[in-house]
């Protein structure tokens, strides 16, 4: 059962991983979604590919869509600069209560405010809830039906402005065929698509990194 998994997980990362230290944190978890049970985090190997995007972007602003247990969460919230501010959104409530753990374990809970609730209606609330002119990077790693949707809310709310940069999780598999088409056709977006495997397996996955041009 999903829940179970992710305390198995947390229970790995206390045991394994070193209070305060990021790095560990993500070994820690790596190795058990690789050793023991495969879970939906971006993983090691499209891990480095989000570093490397993020350490280009620098953003004091990001929005992460899809928390789940906050691997990725740790891996953006770790690159931040001191300043810098991460928002992650998870609709599951006992998801979230695992993710918090995680990311207070990893000690980045000062960089990252995690918001519980549908993506949908909460995109529309973070200018006056957070005080978000616009997101310098965004993550999306939630519903691949939703990547969407929740693209043309952020336009709408006027939450990406010239120079922001969209990077989405499992372009390939399991897919996000819309969102690419999306993309891709949209003249208001540069994309490049970075080839990658599924995270913790030999199968073909990758991230599509998008930068919107106002
Ligand atoms: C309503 C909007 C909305 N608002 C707020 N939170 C939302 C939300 N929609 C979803 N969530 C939360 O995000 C997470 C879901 C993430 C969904 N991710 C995959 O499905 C996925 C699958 C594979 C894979 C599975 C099986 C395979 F065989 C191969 C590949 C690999 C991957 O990397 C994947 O990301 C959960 O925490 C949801 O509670
Ligand atoms: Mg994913």
């Amino acid at each position: 059962f999903a829940l179970l998994k992710n305390t198995r997980m947390l229970k790995a990362v206390q045991k394994n991983a070193t209070k305060g230290d990021p790095e560990s944190v993500i070994s820690a978890i790596d190795y058990y979604c690789r050793h023991k049970e495969w879970a939906m985090n971006v993983g090691d190997e499209k891990g480095l590919i989000l570093d490397s995007v993020l350490t280009e972007v620098n953003p004091s602003t990001a929005l992460e869509l899809g928390t789940y247990c906050g691997y990725s969460t740790v891996r953006i919230a770790r690159l931040l600069s001191p300043g810098s501010k991460l928002i992650t959104v998870e609709f599951n409530p006992a998801f979230a209560a695992v993710a918090r753990q995680i990311i207070a374990y990893a000690g980045l809970q000062d960089k990252v405010t995690l918001v519980e609730g549908p993506s949908g209606d909460l995109i529309p609330k973070m200018k006056a809830r957070f005080g978000i002119k616009s997101f310098d990077f965004v993550f999306l790693d939630h519903w691949k039906d939703r990547y969407v949707p929740d693209t043309k809310l952020l336009e709408d709310c006027g939450l990406v402005s010239e120079g922001s940069v969209l990077l989405a999780d499992n372009v390939i598999c399991p897919g996000a065929p819309e969102y690419l088409k999306y993309v891709r056709n949209s003249p208001r977006y540069e994309s490049r698509y970075y080839k990658s495997n599924l995270e913790y397996t030999k199968v073909e996955d990758g991230l599509e990194k998008s930068v919107f041009l106002g």
